[in-house]
């Protein structure tokens, strides 16, 4: 007989819990575990430190399975795999000395002389696993105040990749950043050959809602990295943390510094409004963010706000290419203040690549509304879904009102943050609720149709006005209404257009 015992440090721990929960001996148990994340506590421990030496394949990145049916603990399950006897059990150990907190080892127990059989276990459960999780990736964040034996990384959240076609930018772009990240990933030779650090910087700069953090959270997706998310801004980061944060990152992933700005200016940073990105027209110009870093010029009327962030530049540029800084890594950073940077902070070696993003084109536009009103594909079409609409049935509902016109932005907050301050607000309160109930079902459009809509959408779309956000945002109350999103569109634009330079002059 041979035993295994796995301890929570090791990634095949999880494959093997994952394996387990779909055993139909565990499915029929009367007694198991549900989890909801990964078993113990291996969402605080990055990919890299649980590789297994002599393991086969490459066990850089972890995901997560989200609803296990696992053994409980001290409870003993019996099953058999292919044709062999097996047993597992759950173990707490309650010796806290190392890592500050219980463990769980993971028992298993085979009848065999065969030690091959237990790796060809392993096998199959890393390979179950890894189908499994092949369409998500995962969000780090780092954790102050862990135990010092605990990995300083947390997983935050899993999300599922997302296609880089869904992402619309100006011709080229995605692909550009796309290939050259891959082919970064395979030149590690070519940097150590000449003594250049193996780390690439990419600086995303550009007009809010305009895509830069879709298009990260994609690329992780395509390159099949995790994000490990490094805010300059949130409280009590300072140089040593962020030392600390960058020298703990695995080899290879993706660091994303979001707002890279707001760390060295004291504070400055959008106002809260503009961060719901998909709420208003925004209002920096193209013009205004195509200053070169360094420049110093501000980019918009945005109100600022103070945080605390200790982070210095100096901290920052030694976090990036210090001797800590980790080898292999691709950092993305955005910001929507280019010109706020200091030019060191861009040179290459440290931002080797910088690309701007600015408010749609039509050409955005029209394909924003396409990709929005495409038939839905798999289960979610109902036969109710894919009825045609042709002709005249394609003029659905009434037409353009002015209420229909109404955007979010003319309701409730306006009216509760002049309550709030005080002022005298008209008697009668807003609606209860505003915004558009969730519904599924659209009508099915033709490719022809939906190209004519699509094309008479983007008629109406003054060039580099709006963000993609704000657009998106728009379609989204009209999500199962392509004709009247077309129809009110125009009007849409006008008041948006108009509430924009009313905020100007007041
Ligand atoms: N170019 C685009 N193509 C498709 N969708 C987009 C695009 N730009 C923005 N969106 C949509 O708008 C929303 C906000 O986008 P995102 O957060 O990526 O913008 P951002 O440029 O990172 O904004 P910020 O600077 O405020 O962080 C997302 O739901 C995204 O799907």
């Amino acid at each position: 007989m041979m035993t295994r015992e796995t301890k929570p440090s090791l990634l095949i721990t999880e494959w093997l819990m994952s394996w387990l929960s779909n055993q139909p001996a565990l499915r029929k148990a009367q007694n198991v575990s549900i989890w909801t994340q990964p078993p113990f506590d291996l969402a605080g421990i990055p990919p890299h430190m649980y590789m297994e030496a002599g393991f086969p394949g490459n066990t850089r990145r972890e995901k997560d399975i989200t609803l296990q049916m696992v053994p409980s603990v001290a409870e003993v399950y019996t099953l058999w795999h292919r044709g062999r006897w097996l047993q597992a059990s759950r173990i707490v150990d309650t010796n806290t000395v190392y890592t500050g907190h219980a463990e769980q080892i993971l028992s298993l127990r085979m009848m065999t002389w065969n030690r091959k059989m237990l790796r060809s276990l392993i096998q199959e459960a890393r390979e179950a696993h890894d189908i499994a999780s092949d369409n998500v990736i995962n969000v780090y964040v780092f954790e102050t105040g862990r135990h010092m034996y605990s990995m300083p990384w947390r997983r935050l959240a899993t999300r599922p990749k997302r296609p880089i076609q869904s992402i619309i930018l100006d011709h080229g772009i995605q692909k550009l950043i796309l290939e050259d990240a891959k082919d970064f990933l395979q030149s590690k030779a070519w940097y150590t050959e000449r003594g250049i650090p193996f780390r690439r910087g990419y600086l995303l700069h550009g007009v809010p809602g305009s895509g830069k953090t879709s298009l990260i959270h994609s690329i992780a997706g395509e390159l099949d990295l995790n994000v490990y998310l490094i805010s300059l801004s949130r409280a009590g980061m300072d140089d040593t943390m962020l030392t600390e944060s960058i020298a703990g990152l695995p080899e290879q992933c993706i660091a994303l510094m979001e707002d890279i700005d707001v760390a060295f200016h004291h504070g400055v940073t959008r106002d809260s409004d503009s961060s719901d990105s998909s709420s208003s027209l925004n209002s920096s110009s193209p013009d205004s963010q195509s200053q070169t870093p360094g420049a110093h010029k501000d980019t918009g009327n945005k109100q600022t706000k103070t945080i605390e962030s200790r982070v210095s530049l100096s901290g920052l540029l030694n976090a990036l290419d210090g001797i800590g800084a980790q080898e292999g890594r691709i950092l993305f950073a955005t910001t929507n203040r280019y010109s706020a940077l200091d030019p060191a902070l861009c040179r290459p070696g440290r931002m080797d690549l910088h690309v701007e993003f600015h408010n749609a084109s039509r050409g955005q536009a029209e394909e924003l509304f396409r990709r929005f009103f495409r038939p839905t594909s798999g289960k979610e079409t109902s036969t109710a879904d894919s009825d045609q609409v042709n002709g005249d049935d394609l003029d659905l509902g009434a037409s353009s009102s002015e209420e229909e016109c109404e955007t979010m932005t003319d309701f409730q907050p306006k009216y509760y943050l002049a309550k709030e301050s005080g002022m005298d607000v008209s008697k009668e309160p807003p609606p209860a609720y505003v915004g558009v109930t969730h519904r599924q079902r659209a009508p099915h459009l033709s490719p022809e149709q939906l190209d004519e809509l699509a094309a008479r959408f983007a008629v109406s779309i003054p060039e580099r006005k709006f963000s993609m956000a704000a657009l998106q945002g728009y379609l989204m109350t009209y999500k199962v209404r392509p004709v009247q999103a077309v129809e009110n569109i125009a009007c849409w634009v006008a008041k948006e257009l108009s509430n924009k330079k009313q905020d100007v002059i007041s």
